[in-house]
């Protein structure tokens, strides 16, 4: 049951910040939320500036699973575009649309435990929750937090996890009630249908024939670990119903709902 007081984990993937109607959509709501009172964290991806960026310096980049393998090499760049550029630019967007932000990332103040997810994929990390101090300090300023998803192991090494896996573990961190947002309008069937709600099994089918895919594939499985964990579904919708996200806050539904 969502409260005033249960913090809603808003994700948004990277192909936000190429539309600049639905950025100040979406920051004009997550802003009225936090200024009313609700604590939002917002996560973030950027993989299509990521793309830009690493192409733009010769660098070609490969996805396996819709993870990006990350050589060593590539991480300056991965962090600029992400800890760096994309968390500016939606500090700068929600900043104008009226809340006072503090911008991170997974790296930041012990949030959590990373460490190499598969050595294949190079500097991709894995994480798990460790200690919500900061994130809950900073919410109980009423200030919004936008986190990047840089992680850091415990020797100082930067990883690039995926963003939807970064939802996942602050969600798991606070027992949020977790959002992930796209560019779609929620997971599709074979003939482009929105899917208004999927189990563990429906899933499993449907990523078998080869109908989930891709990024989807890692947030559904995302979106399924913790509707699992936390007993209550997990809504995959589009940040282009922005108007109807306080809606959804509440609890009703737009996008398809992963079940536990
Ligand atoms: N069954 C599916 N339903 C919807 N999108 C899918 C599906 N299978 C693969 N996709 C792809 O997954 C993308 C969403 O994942 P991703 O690109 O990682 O989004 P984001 O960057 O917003 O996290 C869609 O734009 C689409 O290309
Ligand atoms: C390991 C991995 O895949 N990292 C992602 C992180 C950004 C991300 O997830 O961005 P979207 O939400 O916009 O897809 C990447 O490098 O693209």
């Amino acid at each position: 049951m969502s409260t005033n007081e249960t913090v809603l984990v808003l994700k948004v993937g990277g192909a936000l910040m190429q539309s600049p109607e639905g950025l100040q959509g979406l920051m004009k709501t997550a802003a009225d939320m936090v200024n009313a009172g609700r604590k939002v964290v917002l996560v973030h991806g950027g993989g299509y500036l990521v793309d830009e960026q690493l192409a733009a310096n010769g660098m070609v980049s490969e996805k396996v699973d819709g993870l990006r393998v990350s050589p060593k090499e590539h991480m300056p760049i991965v962090v600029g575009a992400l800890a760096g550029t994309s968390n500016k630019v939606l500090q700068g967007a929600a900043t104008a649309a009226g809340a006072t932000v503090v911008g991170l990332s997974l790296a930041d103040g012990n949030l959590v435990d990373a460490s190499i997810k598969d050595p294949r994929l190079g500097m991709v990390g894995q994480v798990a929750p460790k200690d919500g101090t900061y994130l809950k300090f900073i919410l109980s300023q009423g200030w919004l937090p936008i986190v990047s998803s840089i992680a850091m192991t415990t020797d100082g090494e930067l990883l690039n996890v995926n963003a939807d896996d970064a939802a996942t573990v602050l969600a798991k961190l606070v027992h949020g009630q977790l959002i992930l947002l796209s560019d779609v309008p929620g997971v599709l069937d074979g003939n482009g249908e929105l899917l208004s709600s999927l189990n563990r099994a429906q899933i499993a089918e449907l990523v078998a024939q080869g109908v989930i895919a891709k990024g989807m594939k890692v947030k559904v499985e995302a979106a399924l670990e913790v509707a699992e964990q936390m007993g209550q579904p997990v809504q995959v919708a589009s940040w282009r119903d922005a108007a109807q996200l306080a809606a959804l806050a509440r609890g009703e539904h737009i996008g398809t709902q992963i079940q536990p």
